[in-house]
C-alpha cells in the first residue's frame, strides 16, 4: 500500500463530510428561501407592494443559486475530485489542490477544498510537465512550480487507488477510460483530457478556432468541454441561450444530450443547421432528405452527378455574390422610389434625395427593411415638426390677410366677402393639413412593401431574365440548366444558406436567434457559403469549428480543404489532432491503409497505445442470418454491448434488417429518428454512422462493394473508425473492402 493511502482516505472523508454539511445547509437555505418566496407571493396578492416584488425576485435568485449549488454538489458527491496537484505559485506557499468537476471553498477559511477543472490553475494539471511552469490567468501569465500530479480512482465515494503521474509514466487512468465500454453515448472526460486537447478547450475564447482532428481524436468531446469552459469563464456576463451548437442531425443531438448537463452546461441552443435557419427566418420548408443525393452517388457512382453541380454551386461564395447582386438590385429598385419628395399639400416637407442618401449611405449598415423602418421614423418626425411650422405660418398668413382686408377695404360688402372667404379657406385648409400631417409619413412609405423572402428567392431560381442579369459568368447553357433544375418547387439543404442570407440582408436576424457564439461539429460537411451566411447573419466570427476532411462524405457539395475556411475566418486559430482515443492500434492500422489512399494527403492517425484483437475477415457469400447471429453472440460474450452492423447504403441496411429480423435475430435499423441505446444489433448505413461509436463493428458488404473512389474510401473509413474494441469484415472477398490482404487481418475464410 502506498504510504499516503491513509492520508488520502482521510482527505476524501473530510471532503465528503464538508460536502454533507454544505448540502444540509443549502437544504435549510432552500427551505428558508422557499418560505420567503411563499410569503412574498402572499403579500403580492393582497397589497401592491413593490417591496414584496423585490423580495420575490431576490429570493428566487437565492433559490436558484442555492439549488444550483446543491445540484452541482450532489452530482459530484460520489466522485468529488479526480486529481491533485502539488503546486507552488511563485512567491506563495506550496499548495495541494484537488481538482474536480465543480469547486468548493471552505466557508470560513476560504481554503479551496475542490478546485474546478475549468479554473485557470487547473490548466497546470492538463498541461503536462512537472517542474517550472507558466499558466495564463485572464490576460496575465503566472509562473510557478509543479511538484507532482496525482490521479485518483474513486467510485461511489470510496477511494480505490491513486497514482502519481508525469509524462513518462504510462497514463493508466487514460488507458482505463479508453478500455471502458461505449454505451452509445459520449461521456465527459475531465479527468483524462490530454495536453493537445486541453490547448483547444482553452484556446483563446474571443477568437474563432478550426480543428482538423482524426477520427476518434475527441473533436466532439472537446467541443462540448470547450462550451463548458467557455460558460464557466464568461460567467454571469454571458447568457447560455446565445450559444449555439450545430450538430449534423437529430440523432447526434440526442447522442451528446447526456454529456452537456454532466459538464454543467444548460440552456444552450442545440440544433441543426436546417432547424436553426427555419426558426431564425420563420420560413418553414419541406426539405428533401439531404442524404438522398449522397445515397444516389453511393449507389450509382460519382458520375451520377451532373458536371454543372448545382448543390456545389449553391455552396460556393460565387452563389453569395449572386445573392449580393440580387440584394443590390432590390436596393436600387427601392432607392428609385425615393425620387419623389415628401409633400403636405403644396409644401415640400423633405427631399426624396435626402432620404435616398440615408437609405443608400448612412443606414447602409442595416438590413434593408430595418433601414426603411428607420427612415419612416425620420419622415414621421420631420412631418410632425414641419407641419407645425406650416400650420403656424398659414395661421399667421391668414390673420395678416384678414387684418389687411379689415383695415384696407372700405366697401363693407367687399370687406365682408373677402374676410369670409379667407376665414372659410383657412377653416377648410387647416384641418386638412392637420389630418394630412398624421398620414403623410405612412402614405409616403407605403410604396416600400415588405418582401416575402421565400418568394423572392424562388424568383431567383425560376426567372430566366433575372439569372441572365445576375449570373452573366455562366454560359447560356448553364443558366438554362439552373432554371430547369428548379421547375418543380423542391427545397434542398443547399437552399437554406441562401434563404438565411437573404433574410439577414433584407430583414435582419431577430435578437432571440442572434447567437453570439457558435460551435459546429462535423464542419467538413458544411459548404463555405453555409458558414459565410451564418457568420454574416450573426455578425460574429466567434465560431468553434471541428471536423475531419477524411470523413467528408458530402464533399460533392461541401468543403474539401480548410484554407478557404481560414480565409473566411482570418482571426481563426488552426489546430490539428492526430491521436485517436477511440480505436485500438490493430483497428487503426486497417483504417490507416484506407486513409493513406485518399486524395487529401492527411497524415496517418496515431492510436493511443491500446491493443485489442486483430480485425477479422469472415468470409460469407451472401448474408447468412444464423452466422451473423453467431458472430453477434460471440462478440457479446467478449463483454461488449453496443454492436453495430454497418452497411454501405441505406437500401442495404433496410434489406439486411428485414432478413435478420425474419430469421429472429434481435436487430434494429438505426435511422435519424431512432432512439439510441437498447440491446439489439444496430444496423447502420455508413453515412449515418458518422460521429457515433460502438464497442464492436461488423462491416457487411454483399451487394455493393466499396470501390476505389473518393467517396467510397471515405465511407469505408468512417465505418472502420466507429469501432472501439473489435472489428469484423463480413462478405465474399476481402477486396470488397479495398484491402489487399497485406495488413493484419485474421482471415476466417
Ligand atoms: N482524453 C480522453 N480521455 C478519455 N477518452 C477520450 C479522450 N479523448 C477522447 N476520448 C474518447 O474517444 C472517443 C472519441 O471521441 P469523439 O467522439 O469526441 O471523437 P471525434 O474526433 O469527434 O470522432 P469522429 O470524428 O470519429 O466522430 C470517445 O469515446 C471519447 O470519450
Amino acid at each position: 500500500m502506498h504510504p499516503d493511502f491513509p492520508k488520502e482516505v482521510e482527505r476524501l472523508q473530510y471532503t465528503k463530510q464538508y460536502m454533507d454539511e454544505i448540502l444540509e445547509a443549502s437544504q435549510r437555505d432552500i427551505q428558508a428561501v422557499q418560505d420567503k418566496i411563499k410569503e412574498s407571493m402572499a403579500n403580492l396578492e393582497y397589497i401592491d407592494s413593490s417591496d414584496s416584488y423585490i423580495n420575490l425576485l431576490m429570493n428566487s435568485r437565492f433559490f436558484e443559486m442555492a439549488l444550483n449549488q446543491k445540484e452541482s454538489l450532489e452530482a459530484v458527491k460520489k466522485k468529488p475530485y479526480f486529481a491533485r496537484i502539488h503546486f507552488q505559485r511563485t512567491g506563495e506557499p506550496e499548495e495541494l489542490l484537488y481538482i474536480g468537476k465543480t469547486s468548493l471553498f471552505h466557508n470560513e477559511t476560504f481554503e479551496p477544498i475542490i478546485v474546478d477543472w475549468r479554473s485557470p490553475v487547473a490548466n497546470v494539471y492538463y498541461d503536462g510537465r512537472l517542474g517550472d511552469i507558466t499558466y495564463p490567468v485572464r490576460d496575465e501569465i503566472y509562473t510557478g512550480h509543479l511538484f507532482s500530479k496525482r490521479q485518483y480512482k474513486i467510485e461511489n465515494g470510496e477511494l480505490l487507488s491513486f497514482q502519481d503521474v508525469d509524462l513518462t509514466t504510462n497514463d493508466e487512468l487514460l488507458q482505463d477510460a479508453l478500455s471502458g465500454k461505449a454505451d452509445v453515448r459520449l461521456t465527459e472526460i475531465v479527468a483524462t483530457i490530454q495536453k493537445e486537447q486541453n490547448e483547444i478547450i482553452r484556446a483563446h475564447l474571443k477568437q474563432p478556432i478550426l480543428v482538423q482532428g482524426a477520427a476518434g481524436s475527441g473533436k466532439t468531446t472537446i467541443a462540448l468541454h470547450r462550451i463548458s469552459y467557455f460558460l464557466y469563464t464568461m460567467g454571469e456576463h454571458f447568457n447560455p441561450e446565445q450559444l449555439m451548437i450545430l450538430a449534423p442531425n437529430k440523432l447526434f443531438i440526442e447522442y451528446i444530450g447526456d454529456v452537456l448537463p454532466e459538464l454543467g452546461v444548460e440552456r444552450i441552443c442545440q440544433t441543426t443547421y436546417a432547424e436553426y435557419v427555419q426558426n431564425a427566418t420563420g420560413i418553414k420548408l419541406k426539405l428533401q432528405n439531404p442524404n438522398e443525393q449522397l445515397e444516389k452517388i453511393v449507389e450509382e457512382g460519382i458520375d451520377a452527378l451532373p458536371s454543372f453541380n448545382i448543390a456545389q454551386i449553391k455552396g460556393s461564395l460565387f452563389y453569395r455574390d449572386i445573392l449580393d447582386r440580387y440584394v443590390k438590385l432590390h436596393e436600387r429598385t427601392l432607392a428609385k422610389l425615393f425620387d419623389e419628395d415628401v409633400f403636405i399639400e403644396k409644401y415640400r416637407i423633405m427631399r426624396g434625395s435626402h432620404l435616398k442618401k440615408l437609405f443608400l449611405e448612412e443606414f447602409a449598415y442595416m438590413p434593408i427593411e430595418k433601414r426603411i423602418e428607420r427612415i419612416k421614423k425620420v419622415v414621421q418626425t420631420e412631418v410632425k415638426r414641419k407641419s407645425k411650422a406650416v400650420l403656424s405660418t398659414l395661421n399667421t398668413r391668414y390673420e395678416e390677410m384678414i387684418g389687411k382686408a379689415l383695415s384696407g377695404l372700405r366697401d363693407p360688402e367687399k370687406r365682408r366677402k373677402t374676410v369670409t372667404k379667407f376665414i372659410d379657406e383657412r377653416d377648410a385648409r387647416i384641418p386638412k393639413i392637420k389630418a394630412l400631417s398624421k398620414t403623410t409619413a405612412s402614405t409616403y412609405m407605403k410604396r416600400f412593401e415588405k418582401v416575402k423572402i421565400k418568394q423572392m428567392y424562388r424568383k431567383l431560381l425560376t426567372d430566366r431574365l433575372l439569372i441572365r442579369e445576375l449570373a452573366p459568368e455562366w454560359t447560356f447553357d448553364q443558366q438554362e440548366r439552373f432554371i430547369q433544375a428548379h421547375t418543380k418547387e423542391k427545397w434542398a439543404l443547399e437552399d437554406l444558406a441562401a434563404l438565411y442570407y437573404l433574410h439577414a440582408k433584407i430583414k435582419g436576424i431577430a435578437d432571440n436567434w442572434k447567437m453570439r457564439v457558435v460551435f459546429i461539429d462535423e464542419v467538413q460537411d458544411y459548404s463555405l457559403f453555409q458558414l459565410e451566411a451564418l457568420k454574416s447573419g450573426l455578425e460574429t466570427d466567434m465560431f468553434t469549428m471541428v471536423g475531419d476532411l477524411a470523413q467528408g462524405i458530402h464533399s460533392y457539395r461541401s468543403l474539401t480543404e480548410w484554407n478557404s475556411v481560414l480565409e473566411l475566418f482570418p482571426r481563426a486559430n488552426y489546430f490539428t489532432l492526430q491521436k485517436s482515443y477511440r480505436t485500438t492500434i490493430e483497428i487503426m492500422e486497417v483504417a490507416n491503409t484506407i486513409l493513406a489512399k485518399m486524395d487529401e494527403d492527411l497524415p496517418l492517425v496515431e492510436p493511443v497505445v491500446r491493443h485489442g484483437n486483430e480485425p477479422t475477415f469472415v468470409q460469407m457469400e451472401e448474408l447468412d442470418p444464423s452466422k451473423i447471429d453467431e458472430l453477434y453472440e460471440r462478440i457479446k460474450q467478449h463483454g461488449h454491448q453496443s454492436i453495430a452492423l454497418i452497411c454501405k447504403t441505406y437500401q442495404e441496411a433496410i434489406h439486411y434488417t428485414k432478413q435478420l429480423e425474419n430469421a429472429g435475430v434481435p436487430v434494429e435499423l438505426l435511422s435519424e429518428q431512432s432512439e439510441l441505446g437498447g440491446s439489439k444489433l444496430l444496423v447502420v448505413p455508413s453515412h449515418l454512422a458518422k460521429g457515433l461509436e460502438f464497442d464492436a463493428v461488423i462491416i457487411a458488404v454483399f451487394e455493393t462493394p466499396y470501390f476505389p473512389t473518393t467517396i467510397d474510401r471515405k465511407l469505408l473509413y468512417v465505418a472502420l473508425t466507429r469501432a472501439m474494441h473489435e472489428l469484423y469484415l463480413v462478405g465474399p472477398r476481402e477486396e470488397m473492402f479495398l484491402l489487399d490482404g497485406t495488413i493484419g487481418i485474421v482471415n476466417e475464410a
